[in-house]
């Protein structure tokens, strides 16, 4: 994620060492002009130490401006990159880690947006703090020890504190991950939380306000630590200066012009010093953030060998055939929750085949299956007799569906248009939405509906694909007895008649008849695959 490369190593080097030997020049000037040196007075050092400060301003500004670029590409690249990390993933892979993962990613990112300000102090206060201990060494190397090692022992407290304080801020970044589940939970469930005051109440006192005061708690504590380290870097300085002033005259080590020249050293150096302290707060934040950016790239790295491009559009829909499929849902320990197969079956083409079987009997893990949103853990899917690489692609560029939890997006992702789309009007007429929908526009598309318009617009959707095989969830689940009835009754069978392929997850056994095949789910298997005769339906009662 966040990589040193060569070439933006040597990028800083050109600016920093330029950048500190200028700002040591103007150092170099004010201490000998306070130490009364000779020649340094006249209004040529004047002119040097106006052009020395001109010449800084404008390396920073280009600088910046550089660094400022490459940030933020690098912080919208990535942003990119995490949204297309996601929109690849498998759909067991975002089952399992859930949306807050994503929403934490985006927010770890955020954290690089401090990256210019980080890299340009830390580069300038490290070169100038290397510049001005050899420039005291220059002076006197017993003096310089002395003060080097002052400084060694604060670095030393700092790298300690900072290694405990990852520790923390990891902590607190996965309080920040609960908090946004507890978020996702009262934007998914307001109505049953607006329901319930005792709900409302434990999701707030139970679990919202302990989790923000743990985490209030800990990034105080992480920057009350940083911040005292802070003051104890600066206060030290003074211990440093009063070290300086008023023990080594003693020891003869330093004279007069020296000493000042030390003092003045040490207080421009206490400007880079405190910044390096306090820039580690940051850096450990970027550390975290960095960690957890790579565990969500590669959490969400695809196994799955999925084509980059298009994939290959399949002729047409002659038949699919499920052989041996197995499907299991495993927890984080390993063990089996669930267990889908062996399932075989197979779809021909223009038939109208109902899923039936009771709750958890594993008709929607079916229908992720046959949709490809699930691979198989064992079995083989033959498509138009074919099983090669890319047959689950295929199989999605045959395949429209609505599912139960169906969703209508903000925007028209879709390659058909609405706007003067013929099909688009005669299809509203026929979900008997014409008179809700109004116009063709996509803004009318898009607004608000009713669960049951919602479902109807999604099916005109799918419709619009113009692909073979339409796949539906208990579609019907949200219709009224009117449409519900018409649903069945007319345009199953007009789908049927436009050579449509239909397979239906339902409950609505008074419809069962109009199905050319009813496949029964029992525990993860298909216990009955029956042609539908009326007389057969009604001697057998094959749903109970
Ligand atoms: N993402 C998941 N992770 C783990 N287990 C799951 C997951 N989805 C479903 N299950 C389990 O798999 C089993 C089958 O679920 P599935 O949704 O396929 O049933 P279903 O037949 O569609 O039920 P319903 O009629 O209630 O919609 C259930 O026991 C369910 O708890």
């Amino acid at each position: 994620m966040l990589q040193l490369k060569t070439r933006n190593a040597l990028f800083l080097l050109m600016y920093a060492v330029p950048n500190t030997i200028l700002s040591f020049g103007i150092v170099y000037i004010i201490n000998n002009a306070l130490a009364g040196k000779e020649g340094l007075l006249g209004a040529d050092t004047g002119w040097l130490f106006l052009g020395l400060v001109i010449c800084t301003y404008a390396l920073n500004i280009f600088f910046q401006r550089q660094l400022n670029r490459y940030s933020f590409h690098l912080l919208y690249e990535n942003e990119k990159h995490v949204f297309g990390k996601i929109l690849r993933s498998s759909l067991p892979r975002l089952e399992k880690f859930g949306s807050k993962r994503f929403f934490t990613a985006v927010e770890d990112l955020r954290t690089f947006s401090f990256l210019p300000y980080a890299v340009t102090h830390t580069v300038n206060s490290l070169l100038m703090l290397v510049l001005c201990i050899i420039y005291m060494f220059s002076l006197s190397v017993i003096a310089a020890l002395v003060i080097m090692l002052m400084i060694a022992v604060l670095a030393g407290v700092y790298l300690y504190v900072v290694r405990a304080m990852s520790k923390k801020v990891r902590t607190l970044r996965s309080y920040n991950e609960q908090y946004f589940q507890y978020v996702d939970d009262v934007m998914k469930g307001f109505k049953e939380l607006k329901l319930s005051f005792f709900r409302r109440e434990n999701l707030m006192n139970k679990f919202l306000v302990p989790n923000r005061n743990n985490a209030r708690d800990l990034d105080f504590r992480i920057n009350y630590i940083f911040l005292s380290i802070g003051l104890v870097s600066q206060y030290g300085l003074y211990f440093v200066v009063g070290l300086v002033l008023f023990v080594l005259p003693f020891t003869g080590w330093l004279s007069t012009a020296d000493i000042i020249a030390y003092v003045v050293m040490i207080l421009f150096i206490s400007g880079p010093v405190n910044n390096l302290i306090n820039l580690q707060q940051i850096f450990t934040r970027f550390r975290v953030a960095n960690g957890r950016i790579k565990k969500f790239m590669s959490d969400f790295e695809m196994l799955e060998d999925v084509p980059e491009q298009a994939p290959e559009i399949s002729a047409g829909f002659n038949d699919l055939v499920f052989k041996n499929i197995h499907f299991n849902y495993d927890n984080d320990a390993g063990e089996t929750m669930f267990s889908l197969g062996p399932v075989d079956l197979q779809v021909n083409n223009n038939e109208t085949i109902f899923i039936i079987g009771g709750n958890g009997s594993g008709k929607s893990t079916f229908i992720n299956l046959l949709t490809g949103l699930y691979k198989p853990s064992a079995g083989q899917i033959v498509l138009n007799g074919e099983d090669g690489p890319y047959c689950r692609e295929k199989l999605q560029s045959l395949i429209a569906a609505v599912f139960t939890d169906n969703h209508l997006f903000s925007q028209n992702y879709e390659t058909f248009s609405l706007d003067g789309n013929p099909e688009y009007g005669r299809l509203l007429q026929l979900m008997q939405l014409d008179k809700v929908v109004g116009e063709d526009s996509e803004a009318a598309a898009r607004r608000k509906f009713s669960k049951g318009q919602s479902k109807r617009m999604s099916l005109i959707f799918a419709l619009l694909e113009q692909k073979p095989v339409i796949v539906l969830d208990e579609w019907a689940a949200d219709q009224d007895p009117h449409f519900r009835k018409y649903f069945y009754e007319i345009l199953l069978p007009q789908l049927k008649q436009q050579g449509k392929t239909v397979i239906a997850v339902t409950h609505d056994d008074a419809y069962f008849h109009l199905a050319d095949r009813i496949v029964k789910f029992d525990k993860g298997i298909i216990v009955k695959d029956v042609r539908v005769k009326t007389d057969v339906l009604h001697s057998e009662a094959i749903w109970s």
